[in-house]
């Protein structure tokens, strides 16, 4: 089957350094989305992408989408581009973010997080290396090894790349919404590369997603930062007071203390009791890519249902406060803390909202402070799983024992994807997330990576899924 593989498979051998170049050229523009300084390299990756994706022959266009709500800054554009228009063809929309996390060297990286550092034992260190510059190229090299190769392309392809999926996809909503039956009215099924193995050995297709609320709380008080010798124990502190009131929120071992949240929780069925067994997840690889012992759960089944079927609550940072190294004796005057819920079926953002606003409301209260406090969502993603039975997971699954020698394992994933569940929705079609790196990548940590490895099997994945897309009968 799919016979023109091994050709294909060769030439992604041999353009391999070619291609590790692309990904060092993208790593070097630090297009941070939540950063406002860095907002033009967001834009430049676009750019970027765009140039790239024209050089290949793709029709690729840039979608402006206005202002940031609440800023003056313009939003990056959405990358949209065609490759291949042959009615005989199945088509595959394939969607990946060229925004990336926050870095700096002094957050801990051994190495500049934006300069590719190709290390001896094959990691590709950078920041988006993994997450998701290294997927997002992945598919551009696809096309590019196909045309070295003269190889026909086997299906057409429409892409859709945003640069703020690491701030909630912000704008992205309303334009997949518009274009479900325009710009992607023929795509047949839609592919993500966004996620990451369970673990370092065995690939995984995955069918659902965690969603995430993400909330700050603004507390304030004085009229600027003051000197605690002086205004110490005479001025209600908004920094103790936020303490007390993200403190109150979850538990050291992870129970969620805001009433209402587990309820919407839905049940184990006895199918999902038997599913956790056979998943190729051990606590030692857990530990591996966690870099310590430190896991709430002894066991797998527990873990892997934290991850995948139960909400967290996690405890982000604090704007304002004072966090560079010595011993500064300041009263903040403003501090605004960071800390999201990653939702799960059944949650619903608005009633999970409601029920932060009411705990934290009630919690500050308690306080018996003259401070001011707020609190609101910065934005909010939905949860979302569907079914791995259907022809697109099969050819990915093909193609992942092509490749990879294996079968993959059906996972889910407990990071959130925002827009998932908007193109499923907007197009009709099956969704399938198909990743590229591993466990021990460090997406959004220090030292994030992409094997060597996965990259170049990676880019041979892509492309072998989509040979395989050509083959699978319709059902
Ligand atoms: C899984 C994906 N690569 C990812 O990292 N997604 C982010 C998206 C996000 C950011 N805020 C809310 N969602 C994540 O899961 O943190
Ligand atoms: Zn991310
Ligand atoms: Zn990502």
């Amino acid at each position: 089957m799919a016979p023109q593989l091994d050709g294909y498979f060769k030439q992604v051998d041999t353009l391999s350094d070619h291609f590790i170049e692309r990904l060092r050229q993208a790593v070097a523009i630090p297009s941070v989305s939540s950063e406002p300084a860095r907002r033009p390299d967001v834009v430049r990756m676009g750019h970027y992408l765009r140039d790239q994706l024209t050089k290949l022959g793709a029709t690729a266009e840039l979608r402006e989408l206005g202002k940031q709500p609440g800023t003056d800054l313009n939003l990056p554009p959405i990358v949209l581009a065609r490759y291949g228009s042959d009615k005989n063809k199945r088509t595959i929309l394939v969607y990946g973010h060229y925004d990336v996390q926050p870095a700096e060297k002094s957050d801990g990286w051994d190495t500049e997080p934006f300069e590719l550092t190709v290390k001896e034992d094959g990691r590709l260190c950078g920041r988006g290396s993994t997450d998701d510059k290294g997927p997002v190229l992945g598919w551009l090299n696809a096309i590019e090894a196909h045309q070295a190769a003269g190889i026909d392309f086997p299906v057409n392809l429409l892409m859709c790349f945003e640069g703020m999926e690491e701030y909630g996809s912000e704008g992205l909503e309303d334009l997949v919404n518009e274009e479900g039956k325009k710009y992607f009215a023929d795509a047949d099924a839609v592919c993500i590369s966004d996620n990451y193995w369970l673990g370092t050995e065995r690939p995984c297709l995955t069918y659902g997603l965690r969603g995430c609320n993400y909330y700050s709380i603004e507390i304030s008080g004085p009229g600027a930062d003051l000197h605690s010798g002086v205004f110490g124990g005479l001025a209600h502190e908004p920094m103790t007071d936020l303490v007390r009131v993200m403190g109150s929120l979850v538990e050291p071992d992870g129970t969620i203390n805001i009433p209402g949240i587990k309820e919407q929780v839905a049940p184990v069925t006895a199918d999902e009791e038997g599913l956790y067994d056979g998943i190729a997840f051990t606590m030692e690889t857990l530990h591996e890519s966690l870099g310590s012992k430190t896991t709430i759960f002894e066991d797998k089944k527990k873990t892997l249902m934290a991850r995948w079927r139960m909400p967290s609550l996690s405890l982000h940072g604090i704007e304002g406060a004072f966090s560079a190294p010595g011993a500064k004796t300041v009263i903040p005057a403003k501090v605004i803390g960071k800390f999201s819920i990653r939702t799960v079926p059944n949650m619903e953002i608005e009633k999970t909202n409601d029920l932060v606003y009411k705990f934290v409301e009630e919690a500050f209260k308690k306080l018996n402070s003259k401070n001011t406090m707020k609190v609101y969502a910065q934005h909010c993603g939905n949860w979302w799983v569907a079914s791995p039975k259907h022809w697109n997971f099969e050819a990915a699954a093909k193609a992942t024992e092509r490749v990879w020698g294996v079968k993959p394992d059906f996972t889910r994933e407990g990071g959130s994807i925002p827009i998932t569940l908007t193109f499923q929705e907007a197009t009709g079609k099956n969704v399938l997330l198909l990743p590229m790196g591993s466990s021990t990548d460090g997406a959004h940590s220090i030292n994030e990576k992409l094997d060597k490895k996965n990259y170049i099997e990676g880019i041979k994945l892509l492309g072998a899924y989509l040979h395989y897309v050509a083959e699978e009968p319709m059902n």
